[in-house]
């Protein structure tokens, strides 16, 4: 897999002279979720405005599809075209005093056309559920609102490359599910995501690789399997391990289960050591709500606690048709759980996720519980009412 970006001997101090980054080669996958992980003040944040040209190494070099970055004017606005960086304050990022106005800046100043720019942040706002915000001054929305708002600044923009720095900082769990959820919808239509974050558990769960970062050096970057293979490097920096991870060790040590394959999620977990062998897993029903024949009723068949929506888009459809579902975040998951204790579930999902929404599955069952029925749209109807 090539490196979208990268960084060769990296070094750089800010004004008081100390060593922030020592002779830092990284580099970013294409199209993967990337996880840049260390404790606090190890030197993420300072890479991660390296790679969108903020900061200008001492030292070393940095590199876009294998071109140095270039710092003049022309550069540094071609480079922010295609690597966004959403920043960890959204006060450093927000300066309009309306929300469209902020969402429009990035794009006004590429030149696009007028109904371009109206397109994009219209898009971006709808991404983010801040439409009915738009007009709204940016002084008076809440912390987590203006998080959106600065990730909408981001998307407006269309970049190959979004980073984000502590993305879930200062948020409740829900928009915590909510920008997961998102930034893995994003990575599936082609983007490469990059997160800042001391998080682990997070980054187990999400990343597809990672940078490791111990007081200004990289301590490892590859998979993230990789990572978990070589536990004095977590100790070394300082961080714990995630507690799927622990508890599937511990699993193998006292009782002789197989280490692998190693859960990633609740479900995986539930499954691998606490299988009902006398429950016959139930059906994984999914609809597709942008399918022109898709019959809202359906939900009637199904309890309200067995329903869940998975997409951007399907979920605004969902709340504009005034559904009255269980789970609007971690419902793949939710689904899992559900079928594999012998319950049907109903999926509302959209056609554009439908890959991921597979893999999630085929992932599952492949490794845990084979015997899930998934029952496509046009069976659905054929579903006894409840
Ligand atoms: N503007 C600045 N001026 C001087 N020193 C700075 C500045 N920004 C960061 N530093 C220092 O650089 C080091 C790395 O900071 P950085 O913010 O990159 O770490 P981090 O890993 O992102 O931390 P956190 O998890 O706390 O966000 C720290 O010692 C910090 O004090």
């Amino acid at each position: 897999m090539s490196s979208i970006l990268e960084t060769k001997n990296v070094a750089f101090s800010y004004e008081n002279g100390e060593d922030v980054l020592k002779e830092v080669s990284s580099g970013i996958p294409e199209g993967k979720k990337t996880v840049i992980l260390g404790p606090n003040g190890s030197g993420k944040s300072t890479l991660m405005l390296h790679y969108n040209g903020v900061l200008k190494p001492k030292k070393g070099s940095v590199s876009f599809r294998r071109e140095p970055l270039r710092y003049d004017r022309k550069g540094l606005t071609s480079l922010r075209q295609n690597v966004c960086l959403m920043f960890q304050n959204p006060d450093d990022q927000i300066f309009a005093a309306t929300v469209e106005e902020d969402v429009a800046f990035g794009p006004l100043n590429l030149g696009l056309s007028r109904d371009e720019i109206e397109m994009r942040v219209y898009e971006a706002l709808e991404t983010v559920d801040l439409i009915k915000y738009r007009e709204r001054p940016t002084q008076q929305l809440s912390f987590g609102q203006r998080k959106r708002v600065a990730l909408a600044g981001a998307l407006a923009m269309n970049p190959e490359v979004l980073m984000m720095d502590e993305p879930t900082a200062g948020l409740d769990a829900q928009m915590v599910h909510e920008m997961m959820e998102l930034s893995e919808e994003l990575n599936h239509k082609g983007k490469t995501i990059v997160i800042c974050t001391h998080d682990v558990e997070m980054a187990y769960e999400w990343a597809d690789d990672v940078i490791l970062m111990y007081e200004g050096g990289v301590l490892y970057n590859g998979d993230i399997d990789g990572l978990l293979e070589r536990e004095e490097l977590l100790h070394r920096s300082r961080l714990k391990y995630p507690t799927i991870y622990k508890l599937n060790r511990q699993m193998h040590i006292r009782t002789g289960e197989h280490e692998l394959p190693r859960p990633q999620s609740l479900p995986e977990c539930c499954q691998k050591f606490f299988k009902s062998e006398n429950i016959a897993p139930g059906n994984f029903y999914i609809a597709y709500v942008d399918d022109p024949g898709f019959d809202a009723s359906i939900i009637k068949a199904f309890k309200k606690h067995n329903m869940g929506v998975f997409g951007v888009n399907a979920k605004r459809t969902s709340r504009s048709m005034g559904l009255d579902i269980h789970h609007y975040f971690y419902a793949i998951d939710q689904g899992l759980i559900k079928a594999s204790v012998g319950e049907d579930y109903l999926l509302l999902t959209e056609s554009s996720v439908k890959g991921l929404v597979k893999s999630r599955i085929d992932r599952f069952m492949m490794n845990y519980c084979s015997d899930i029925q998934i029952i496509p749209p046009d069976d659905i109807s054929r579903r006894q009412h409840v």
